[in-house]
């Protein structure tokens, strides 16, 4: 979009009721719709990476239809994302559920062609594994990036019955290959069992800093904000949200739920509180609808996508300004 056209926003739910229609997200536009976005919304259903229960190739259309209650203004960041930037749903990646080495490598060209058009990518997954080739083209575009990652699990660990690309290990292979930055890796939320200390020394080597879900009950939301933007400054930032980092109160619909979670209220505040960060892209994964009950989880998803693009936005216009 050019900065004298107006963004085409989501369809208006005092006139056509929200639940008519096929789902985008947030009732936008589609990306052929508009030609060009500032920020794509994009899924990616694939689930072959998992470790326990499937189905989170189901999960993006899930937030879509979640979606459809989300309003253009939001006051917690007092701005109306769909009016300051085009944001568009660009529909899904078609990524082989039968081959993950190909699955990888069909996303990070997709990431490429939309990086390439010059839009921020808002990505619905699908499980963790898309974070690393998401990552990966982020990365040819800004360098290494530094990568806030809100999950109950470290995703650093080796492998699984010897395959390097599972929704475990995205992490690992991520500081392995040098695109991330090492200075500003923060993991939010973890908690649960471990399969042992080695896995905390080797996330530290890394160079993650972790800030569990116990540290931002305790702590608060806006201290944990503080510090986490401090760590991060001016550095090209990525956000992946793994919805398993809330609490199984607060999103049930996912693969290897953990109890003492965060609440969703703790993630969003979070969230709100990284708004001056250069928010370059960012993925909500795992949402798993076969397990959730009333769209708890794509409820809180949606809001968490709606979050992320409000920041993305808020900055596309601060830069045009
Ligand atoms: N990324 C998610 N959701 N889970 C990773 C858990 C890996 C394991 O089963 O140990
Ligand atoms: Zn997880
Ligand atoms: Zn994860």
């Amino acid at each position: 979009m050019s900065s004298n056209e107006t963004p085409r926003g989501p369809i208006d739910s005092s006139r056509i009721p929200r639940y008519a229609g096929p789902a985008t997200f947030a009732r936008l536009p589609r990306l052929d719709e508009v030609g060009t976005a500032d920020v794509a919304v994009v899924g990616v259903p694939f689930d072959s990476g998992v470790s326990y229960r499937p189905g989170a190739r189901f999960g993006g259309n899930a937030i879509r239809e979640a979606s459809r209650l989300l309003r253009p203004y939001n006051p917690a960041q007092d701005a109306s994302p769909f009016a300051l930037a085009q944001v568009a749903d660009a529909g899904d990646i078609a990524a082989n559920p039968f081959n993950i080495n190909e699955a990888v490598e069909t996303i990070e060209a997709a990431a490429d062609d939309l990086l390439g058009t010059g839009a921020r990518m808002m990505t619905l997954g699908g499980d963790h594994t898309i974070a690393l080739p998401l990552l990966r083209s982020v990365a040819k575009k800004h360098g290494p990036v530094a990568l806030l990652h809100f999950d109950a699990h470290l995703d650093t660990w080796d492998t699984y019955f010897g395959a390097e690309y599972t929704h475990g290990t995205p992490f690992r292979r991520a500081v392995e290959e040098g695109i991330l930055d090492t200075e500003a890796l923060s993991h939010v939320g973890t908690r649960g069992p471990l399969y042992g200390k080695q896995d905390l020394t080797d996330d530290e080597k890394m160079g993650f800093g972790i800030v569990t879900s116990a540290d931002v009950y305790r702590r608060g939301a806006d201290e944990v904000a503080d510090q986490l933007r401090q760590r991060i400054g001016d550095r090209p930032l990525y956000i992946s949200i793994d919805i398993d980092c809330l609490d199984p109160a607060h999103a049930p619909g996912t693969g290897t739920p953990e109890a003492g979670g965060m609440t969703s209220r703790e993630l969003l505040e979070i969230l709100r509180g990284l708004a001056s960060c250069n928010l370059v892209s960012a993925d909500v994964v795992e949402v798993a609808p076969a397990y959730d009950h009333a769209e708890i989880t794509s409820v809180a998803a949606s809001h968490t996508a709606y979050e992320l693009t409000t920041i993305m936005s808020r900055q596309i216009a601060a830069s045009r300004a």
